[in-house]
C-alpha cells in the first residue's frame, strides 16, 4: 500500500467549492480542522450550497474563474489544492463547449503554475469519461479509452484527457511537484439539484413531483453509482497518499438505467406517493453504453473502497430532495 499520511491543520484551496462535490469536500475538510479557501465562478455552482458556512472562522469564499490566473488573490501560502472546478453534467458542459475546454486546460494550467511557484500539492479531478464508450469492462486505469475527439461530448472528455496530459507533462518536467489524479465515476447525493440534469437527481426530482421518469435511450445503458461521502473520502485519501498516477474513485455496483429507474419508482412509491410511469426519449449523442470502475488500484494504494450501498445512499438523497420542495 502507498503511504497515506494525514496532514493536520493545513490550508487547503478547493476550486469549484460551490458545486456538488466541492461543497461536500469543503464541509469534510473543515470538520477535519483544516483552513479552507473556496473558489467558484458560479457558472454551475451556487453560493446557496455554502450558505451554512457564511460565518465559519476557517472558511473563505472567493469569486474567481480558474480560466484566469490566480495572481493577486493571496493564495501563495496554500498547502494543497483540490481542483474540482468544471461543469460536470452533460447538459451543462455541452452548453458552452469552448468554455468547458478552457476550464479543463487553462484552469489546470493556472493551478499547476501556482503550485509550481509555491510548492503546493495538487489533486486534479478527472473523470470516468476519459474512458469514453469503453470497450474494456470494467475499466482499469491502464485502459486508454474509446473517445470521440470530434463530437458533442469531446469538450469534456478530451478536455479532461488533456488536463491529465498536462499534469503528466508538469510532473515529468518538475519532479518535485506533487500531483494526484482522481478519475471520478458517477456520483450522487444531497445537493445535486433536480435541474442538474444527471440521471439520479432527474429521476428522483421527477418521481417526487409525480412526473414521468425520462430515460434517454432504451434503458439498456449501464452506470455504477457512488454515494458522495465515499467519493469525498477517496479524494481525501488520494490527496494525502504518495501515489502519482490516476486512481479510479467509484462504486463497482452496476445497473442498467431501466433497472435504476424502477428502483427510484419503487422507492418513491413506498413513501406513499403515486407510482410514476417510465417514458423514453432519444439517446444523447455518444452516450456511453456501459461504465463500471475497476477499483483494484484504489483498494491497494489507498486502502479505500465504497461503504454506502445504493439503497442507503438513495434514501438520504430522496430525503434531501423532499426537504427542498417543502
Ligand atoms: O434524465 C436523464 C439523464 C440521464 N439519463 C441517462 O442516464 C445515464 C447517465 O447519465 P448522466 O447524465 O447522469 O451521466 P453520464 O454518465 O452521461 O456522465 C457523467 O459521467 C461521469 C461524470 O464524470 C460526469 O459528471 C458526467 O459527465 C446515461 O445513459 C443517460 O443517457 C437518462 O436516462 N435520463
Amino acid at each position: 500500500m502507498a503511504q497515506f499520511e494525514e496532514v493536520t491543520h493545513s490550508k487547503v484551496l478547493v476550486t469549484g467549492a460551490a458545486g456538488f462535490l466541492g461543497s461536500h469536500l469543503v464541509d469534510f475538510l473543515l470538520k477535519k480542522g483544516h483552513q479552507v479557501i473556496g473558489i467558484d465562478s458560479f457558472q454551475t455552482g451556487s453560493p446557496a450550497k455554502l450558505e451554512h458556512l457564511e460565518n465559519h472562522p476557517k472558511f473563505k469564499l472567493i469569486s474567481h474563474n480558474i480560466q484566469t490566473p490566480f495572481e493577486g488573490l493571496g493564495l501563495e501560502n496554500i498547502d494543497q489544492i483540490f481542483n474540482l472546478a468544471c461543469p460536470a453534467s452533460p447538459i451543462h458542459y455541452q452548453k458552452d463547449p469552448i468554455s468547458t475546454l478552457k476550464t479543463c486546460f487553462q484552469g489546470i494550467e493556472n493551478i499547476l503554475e501556482l503550485a509550481k511557484a509555491n510548492d503546493i500539492r495538487v489533486l486534479h479531478t478527472s473523470t470516468s469519461e476519459v474512458y469514453g464508450d469503453p470497450q474494456v469492462h470494467p475499466q482499469p486505469e491502464s485502459y486508454w479509452g474509446n473517445v470521440n475527439p470530434f463530437g458533442a461530448r469531446s469538450c469534456y472528455d478530451e478536455g479532461k484527457r488533456v488536463a491529465e496530459a498536462l499534469c503528466y507533462a508538469y510532473q515529468e518536467k518538475y519532479p518535485d511537484l506533487q500531483i494526484r489524479i482522481a478519475r471520478i465515476f458517477n456520483t450522487y447525493g444531497p445537493r445535486m439539484a433536480h435541474s442538474d440534469g444527471r440521471v439520479v437527481s432527474s429521476f428522483i426530482g421527477d418521481a417526487l413531483a409525480g412526473n414521468p421518469i425520462k430515460i434517454t435511450g432504451d434503458g439498456t445503458a449501464t452506470r455504477s453509482f457512488q454515494y458522495i461521502t465515499d467519493c469525498i473520502e477517496g479524494l481525501y485519501r488520494l490527496m494525502n497518499s504518495d501515489y502519482p498516477a490516476p486512481v479510479n474513485i467509484g462504486n463497482p455496483g452496476e445497473f442498467t438505467i431501466r433497472e435504476f429507474a424502477e428502483i427510484i419508482v419503487d422507492m418513491v412509491a413506498e413513501l406513499g406517493m403515486p407510482k410514476v410511469p417510465i417514458t423514453y426519449l432519444p439517446r444523447p449523442a455518444d452516450d456511453p453504453n456501459t461504465r463500471k470502475p475497476d477499483i483494484t488500484r484504489a483498494k491497494e494504494v489507498l486502502g479505500w473502497e465504497p461503504t454506502v450501498n445504493l439503497k442507503d445512499g438513495l434514501v438520504e438523497t430522496i430525503k434531501w430532495h423532499m426537504e427542498q420542495s417543502k
